[in-house]
């Protein structure tokens, strides 16, 4: 087995194991990325096993289309502002479980639905568990403003790219119609003070800082053929 494979048999069993905290009844977040796509999976087989009734709110195009492929009745956030629990994936989680997501550039939506949540179940590997954050902050700008953001950035001591298309020419579209600056800032020393001043900057849409969240935040870290609870 390569490690790109071991890697995603870690992420498969994390995001089943998730899938399992679901019940009967539930409105539940979709995350987007590959950890979230297996719990979404197993969701959609519990619906059919166990003929349980599960409403789900993704998180992206591609929860969206992976929900629907999976069996899961599909609703909008507008229809549920209150979630019992989401799923999703993380880029990186700390100590403390200030996260950053964005990877796939669904940060913004993430979010929302992060935020309207009683409960949060973060799924990741174990390579993504740190004490400190320090890998680029993806922040969701508008087009118009986006050179400006970047000066704001630079401003707060850190520096933004531009994230452009692995499968396209030019700069990568969120499901928004935005684009990604990914904004290295090396360690993050206040996750928390960072999320606030980058919520500030005009045209800044969302960072992909969850700082807010630990509270009704649990972390499941897959590994060694199974999965811990990661202790805050
Ligand atoms: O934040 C995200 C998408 O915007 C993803 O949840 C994050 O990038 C993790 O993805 P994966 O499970 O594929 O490693």
């Amino acid at each position: 087995m390569t490690s790109k494979q071991a890697n995603l048999e870690v992420k498969r069993i994390v995001g089943i194991a998730a899938a399992g905290e679901v019940e009967d009844g539930m409105v539940v977040g979709l995350g987007t990325g590959s950890t979230a796509n297996y719990a979404i999976i197993r969701i959609g087989e519990r619906i059919r096993e166990e003929e349980i009734a599960v409403v789900g709110v993704p998180t992206s195009y591609q929860s969206a289309i992976r929900a629907r492929a999976a069996g899961i009745r599909v609703a909008d956030l507008a229809d549920y502002p209150e979630l019992d629990l989401t799923i999703d994936g993380a880029d990186q989680v700390d100590a403390a479980f200030n996260v950053i997501k964005g990877g796939g550039a669904a940060h913004t939506r993430e979010k929302c639905v992060a935020d309207a949540s009683t409960r949060i179940l973060i799924v990741v590997d174990g390579t993504k568990v740190t004490d400190r954050l320090h890998m680029p902050v993806p922040v969701e700008v508008v087009p118009y403003a986006a050179t400006g953001v970047a000066r704001h950035i630079g401003r707060l001591g850190g520096e933004a790219v531009l994230r452009e298309g692995i499968k396209k020419d030019g700069p990568v579209i969120t499901d928004n119609g935005n684009f990604i600056l990914d904004c290295a800032f090396g360690t993050i020393e206040d996750p928390a003070g960072l999320e606030t001043s980058l919520n500030t900057i005009p045209g800044a849409l969302t960072s992909g800082l969850f700082t807010e969240y630990a509270e009704k935040m649990t972390v499941m870290v897959g590994e060694d053929g199974g999965y811990r609870i990661l202790t805050r």
